[in-house]
């Protein structure tokens, strides 16, 4: 029992840890809590150096690496660069040390002063490292305040012109710890080991080129700790697998039948853009909906059934240039459990859009249905809706529906626009951002640039009406989201490694939705 008891609270831990987000004002204040608690500070440093260097030996054995270069800043981030070249140097590794600015905090000093007593050769100029097999970034952490230039912009952008992988310690030095912004000047790492909690920079789409893969380096933040300073309620929440997976209806009850798995409306189509529609069908197939119902222009009835023999499809009445002029009379928008309206529908005509927004179930709006929304209503509408609306702009669309510029304060700047529009705002950045109407932002950390082309979004749409459709009595509409964004850019990974990052296409997409599924631990 207690054994159980005890795993389950590392578990428990371990969950918290990988959801929480901080900016360096959170960090300073958790880590000021730590140390006024009695942790000695050199401790602390002397904890984390022997982690990122026993991360550092898994990631680049010495047998096959063992010449390491460290590049070592005035304040703590080089302190802990400090230890690790010491330690690394005492498992035989060959270690040569840059310290580009001279004056340094006290303890970063001592580290500093001792390396050079070990006899390890320690170099002001980068030009020092360049003949190492892996160089080691510890030159600023989230203690960066100001701009780099001069000198050490110049030791940067020499330093991302060699080949060798860099293993940035907490952040890429340069990049701000709370935008990802680059501030003047930042190293391109090839891994970054983030330090105790995740920052929030390095979950922004502005730090992606700069921050290789991401390890979370614990080093036993109490959680208490974190409460205290983040409150019960935080901000900002990173997705991570163990939350995605409980809003997936992957476990079904054994005496369910068709109709108590939902019912789904998707509406879309054109002869200009006769596809997605089809995407956003087999995506929401994917997710088990026990009955989906497709509306489209007429003409492309024959089309769709043969790509989703299973749904019901409604052929409506079209336009001239083949867009659904309106929806026929005996479908029932409020019996759907859930509907979808925008995959290529074109602007054409908004005659459908006061329809589906008059719906008493969860809407999804996408692609030009977003666009409609812009242009013919005011955004106080989505206030009166009675049930969730989900908008899924990219941020061309976010542009035109919000008027706001997707700016450095981006997470900001979507939740205002989810605050302000009454609906649950799903912004397809590198790394989507679900924003609801109230409460935490959330912010999916794993996806990959496979996913940026044409019709991807479509299968999102597909799978989000699906995962509503089936939600069960207690499930927030935040939780379906955040599983159906993490889902579907987990089927990305999936359909990536197997095929290459060119190789995933939406159908392919949407047959990895089950593998990726089925191939979780
Ligand atoms: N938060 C924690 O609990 C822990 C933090 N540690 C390390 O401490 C780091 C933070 O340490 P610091 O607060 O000392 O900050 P940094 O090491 O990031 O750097 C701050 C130093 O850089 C100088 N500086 C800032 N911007 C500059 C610029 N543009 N040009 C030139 N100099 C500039 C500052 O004057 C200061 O001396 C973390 O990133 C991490 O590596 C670890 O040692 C252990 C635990
Ligand atoms: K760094």
């Amino acid at each position: 029992m207690q054994d159980k008891n005890i795993e389950q609270h590392i578990n428990e831990r371990f969950t918290q840890i990988q959801k929480t987000v901080v900016t360096a004002q959170q960090m300073r204040r958790i880590e000021s809590r730590i140390f006024k608690a009695g942790m000695p500070v050199s401790a602390l440093m002397e904890k984390v150096g022997g982690l990122i260097a026993r991360r550092i030996q898994a990631l680049y054995p010495y047998g096959d690496m063992p010449r390491i270069g460290i590049l070592a800043g005035p304040g703590h981030n080089g302190g802990d660069a400090f230890v690790v070249a010491r330690e690394l140097y005492f498992q035989g590794y060959e270690i040569r040390l840059c310290r580009p600015l001279p004056r340094s905090k006290d303890l970063t000093e001592q580290h500093a002063q001792y390396a050079a007593s070990l006899g390890m050769e320690i170099g002001q100029g980068v030009d020092v490292l360049q003949s190492c097999d892996v160089i080691v970034d510890g030159l600023f952490g989230f203690g960066l305040e100001r701009g780099i230039e001069g000198a050490i912009a110049d030791l940067i952008h020499q330093l991302n012109t060699w080949s060798q992988p860099v293993i940035s310690i907490d952040l890429p030095s340069g990049i701000h710890t709370d935008t990802g912004a680059v501030l003047g000047a930042a190293i391109q790492a090839t891994h970054t080991l983030c330090l105790g909690l995740w920052k929030l920079g390095l979950l922004q789409d502005q730090s992606l080129p700069y921050s290789g893969h991401l390890h979370l380096i614990d080093f036993d933040i109490p959680v208490a700790d974190i409460n205290a300073v983040l409150g019960d309620m935080p901000d900002i929440h990173r997705m991570t697998s163990v939350t995605a997976k409980k809003g997936l209806p992957t476990q079904r009850h054994p005496n369910t039948h068709k109709y108590r798995q939902g019912h789904c409306l998707l509406v879309g189509g054109s002869q200009k853009y006769a596809g997605s529609i089809i995407l956003s069908a087999l995506g929401a197939r994917a997710t088990g909906v026990g009955m989906m119902t497709i509306a489209v222009p007429a003409s492309l009835k024959p089309l769709v059934l043969q790509s989703v023999p299973e749904a019901l499809v409604i052929g409506c009445p079209e336009t001239e240039q083949g867009a659904i002029a309106s929806l026929p009379p005996e479908l029932l928008l409020d019996s759907f459990n859930a509907i979808a309206y925008g995959p290529g529908v074109t602007t054409e005509t908004n005659a459908i859009l006061s329809a589906v927004l008059a719906c008493a179930c969860p809407l999804v709006l996408d692609a030009d249905g977003i666009n409609l929304l812009a242009q013919y209503r005011p955004l106080e509408t989505l206030q009166a809706r009675l049930a969730p609306t989900i908008l899924t702009p990219h941020p061309g669309e976010f542009k035109r529906l919000f008027s706001d510029k997707p700016s450095q304060e981006l997470l900001s700047v979507v939740r205002r626009a989810a605050q302000s529009s009454n609906a649950y705002i799903v912004y397809k950045g590198a790394r989507v951002i679900l924003a609801p109407p109230q409460g935490a932002v959330w912010i999916n950390p794993d996806s990959t640039p496979a996913l940026a082309r044409g019709g991807s979004g479509d299968v999102l749409t597909g799978i989000f009406s699906g995962l509503l459709s089936q939600r069960l009595d207690d499930q927030a509409t935040s939780e379906i989201l955040c599983s159906g964004i993490w889902w579907h850019a987990q089927a990305g990974l999936f359909a990536a490694r197997q095929r290459t990052e060119l190789g995933v296409d939406p159908l392919t997409l949407c047959q990895s939705l089950i593998s990726a599924i089925a191939s979780q631990p």
